[in-house]
């Protein structure tokens, strides 16, 4: 019996995650799924998190908890983007190692590459330049996850791997209308000024930015494909520092085209503005996925079918959201 510890599995991804390794449960395989949530355990409290693993003794880890948010709250809240996610890794990787867990799977971000990286951005544009300066503390942050992985596997022989998603959405995002991501900001924006007959939505930022989407549940599927690589695999993947794997869809459109695709799905048929008074943050943002794709994993979700399912998600759940920071 294996038992694993989903952390973070309140949030878009960790229940992604925790739905797909539910369902190889159920499907016969002998798994004990752990989980806490924030409130029974603070991950930024060292003894908390000393105490949970002593306790449950989990065989792997998943790290899907992290102090996440788009643009503006990057931007707004850089303090606890910093010192949030560098305590939880921090905590978490040290931790699982002191109680004996070899094999460990934390998230990162594409933010990690340098702003001006060559586009698609390869593994090994990391620390090649100088980072997005609206998310540099979160993405060095990030990096320093990357870094305690690849040291713990250096100097103790273990098995922690990293995965780089690019940008993520779907059921269980943050529709917040300042703190989330673009994709489920437009969701909330276009469907709310269809609903009040509005006849101008404003997106933020010139619209020429480009990004790329992958759907959570790709996500959850390509970070249980990695997790289970055999290790001569992944190390031959990662070499020289048992280092991280980029995961995305390998293609990409503009904020303005993307905002056009959100309002077909939301019904919404008035004019869409411009503001270039907000930041427009990272020019372009495109995964090199060819790694993954050597290794035998692709996206299945299109965006246009992920944004509908996205849309009907956030119909049935509006009511009862978490205004996240
Ligand atoms: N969303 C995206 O577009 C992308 C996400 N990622 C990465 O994927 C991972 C998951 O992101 P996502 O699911 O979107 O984020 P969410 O905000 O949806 O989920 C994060 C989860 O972590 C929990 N958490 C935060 N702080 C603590 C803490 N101190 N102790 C315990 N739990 C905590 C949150 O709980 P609570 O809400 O109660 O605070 C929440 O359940 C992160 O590492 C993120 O960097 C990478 C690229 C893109
Ligand atoms: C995943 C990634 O997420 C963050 O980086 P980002 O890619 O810039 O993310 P974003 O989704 O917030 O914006 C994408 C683009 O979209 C434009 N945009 C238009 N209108 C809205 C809007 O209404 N909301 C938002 N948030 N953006 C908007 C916005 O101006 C920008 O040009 C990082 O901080 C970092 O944390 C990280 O790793």
């Amino acid at each position: 019996m294996l038992r694993i510890y989903v952390a973070g599995h309140r949030g878009m991804v960790g229940g992604a995650i925790l739905r797909a390794l539910e369902a190889r449960r159920d499907a016969g395989e002998d798994l004990t799924l752990l989980t806490r949530t924030h409130a029974e355990l603070d991950l930024i409290d060292r003894g908390q998190v000393r105490a949970f693993f002593d306790r449950e003794r989990p065989d792997m880890v998943i790290l899907a908890a992290a102090k996440v948010g788009g643009i503006m709250a990057n931007n707004t809240y850089p303090a606890e983007f910093i010192h949030d996610n560098l305590m939880i890794q921090a905590n978490v990787i040290h931790e699982a190692w002191r109680a004996g867990v070899t094999k460990l799977l934390q998230l990162g971000s594409s933010c990690i590459y340098p702003r001006m990286a060559p586009q698609p951005m390869a593994e090994d544009a990391l620390l090649t330049g100088t980072l997005e300066p609206t998310n540099e503390p979160y993405a060095i942050a990030k990096i320093a996850g990357i870094k305690l992985c690849e040291s713990y596997n250096r100097q103790y022989g273990v098995d922690y791997r990293s995965v780089m998603p690019t940008n993520l959405y779907g059921p269980g995002d943050n529709f917040h209308p300042e703190n989330s991501h673009v994709l489920p900001a437009l969701i909330r924006r276009f469907t709310e000024a269809r609903e009040d007959g509005r006849d101008s939505v404003t997106i933020w930022g010139t619209g020429s930015p480009r990004r790329e989407f992958l759907h959570v549940d790709d996500m959850a599927q390509a970070s249980l494909f990695v997790l289970n690589l055999d290790p001569e695999t992944y190390a031959r993947e990662t070499e020289p520092m048992l280092s991280h794997i980029n995961v995305g869809t390998g293609s990409d459109i503009s904020i303005l085209e993307l905002a056009h695709m959100v309002a077909q799905v939301t019904g919404f048929e008035g004019r869409i503005e411009t503001d270039p008074t907000k930041p427009d943050g990272t020019p372009r943002k495109l995964m090199d996925v060819s790694r993954l794709d050597r290794l035998g994993w692709r996206a299945s979700i299109g965006l246009e079918n992920g944004i509908e399912g996205t849309y009907r998600w956030f119909l049935q759940h509006r009511d009862n959201f978490r205004g996240r920071a």
